[in-house]
């Protein structure tokens, strides 16, 4: 009998192409979804061995590995990271932040003082609370309900992909399959590659079946996955990776890299 190995993934639709019968490419995965944050703590408490968790807590989890050339990714627009502001990015005083997010919350800290110079307050935005009616200046929407989201309340709607790529001329990394350290993943590697191709030769398929439930049109659903969402983690995007990583640190949003004293800062 081969040991459970316990993988948590996101429950939004662009990971479905990930996940299409990853359980039967690896039989020996127990698969449970939940929220891209939730994920990043239960790696960290030891709940899961392996979880699609935001790369900002990669980052803090220290002793994590990933499984090489997968990730959630864009370059240019994403269209599933939408920060709505009242205000142009300039005059952003205030911020509530989805709670699912922690990649792209850090990156809206990123974007509005190391881009724009301002520092404003944050507030987190619990999962079913509305965000047509908030006070303050801005809201980040990750996902699904981003994707959806429509708020004629707010005059502006920065998507985060977009904005990256326009300020560092780079591919942005939103979550990586974090294994945590002392996790051996066996046969179950080759699985999250098999599950990976299937799912992206099959995007159309999955779009049709799941734009019903998220009220979406089904063409949209297939373009998101196939043109829009990243899921290769090769040099440019691992350069993105190392931009995003260099900036959070430079905020204090994650600790720095120990360096060997001799090494050059990878780069
Ligand atoms: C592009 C996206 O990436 C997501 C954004 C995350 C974050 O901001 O922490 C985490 C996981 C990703 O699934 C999205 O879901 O819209």
């Amino acid at each position: 009998m081969t040991t459970p190995l316990r993988v948590g993934a996101v429950n939004y639709l662009n990971t479905k192409p990930l996940i299409e019968r990853l359980t039967d490419f690896a039989p020996n995965i127990d698969l449970t979804l939940d929220l891209p944050s939730r994920l990043a703590d239960r790696l960290a408490a030891g709940e899961l061995d392996v979880g699609l968790i935001p790369v900002v807590e990669f980052f803090r989890g220290g002793n994590y590995s990933f499984v090489p050339n997968v990730a959630i990714g864009s370059r240019g627009p994403v269209l599933s990271v939408t920060l709505f502001s009242k205000v142009p990015w300039e005059q952003i005083r205030s911020v509530s932040l989805d709670e699912g997010s922690r990649t792209s919350a850090a990156l809206t800290r990123i974007i509005l003082q190391k881009r724009y110079g301002v520092r404003p307050t944050f507030e987190q935005l619990p999962i079913d609370a509305g965000a047509d009616d908030l006070a303050t200046d801005a809201v980040l929407l990750i996902g699904d309900r981003a994707m959806r989201a429509c708020l004629p309340g707010y005059r502006f709607a920065y998507d985060l992909g977009e904005e990256w790529t326009a300020w560092t001329g780079l591919p942005m990394v939103f979550a990586v399959w974090a294994v945590r350290g002392g996790v051996e993943l066996g046969a179950a590697e080759t699985a999250f590659h098999r599950a990976k191709e299937y799912g992206l030769a099959n995007a159309g398929l999955i779009a049709q079946r799941e734009a019903p439930a998220l009220d979406l049109d089904p063409g949209y659903c297939r373009r998101y996955m196939t043109n829009i969402i990243r899921y290769d983690l090769g040099p440019t995007e691992l350069a993105g990776l190392r931009k995003y990583r260099e900036l959070a640190e430079e905020l204090g949003l994650v600790a720095p890299a120990p360096r060997h004293p001799h090494a050059g800062r990878a780069q």
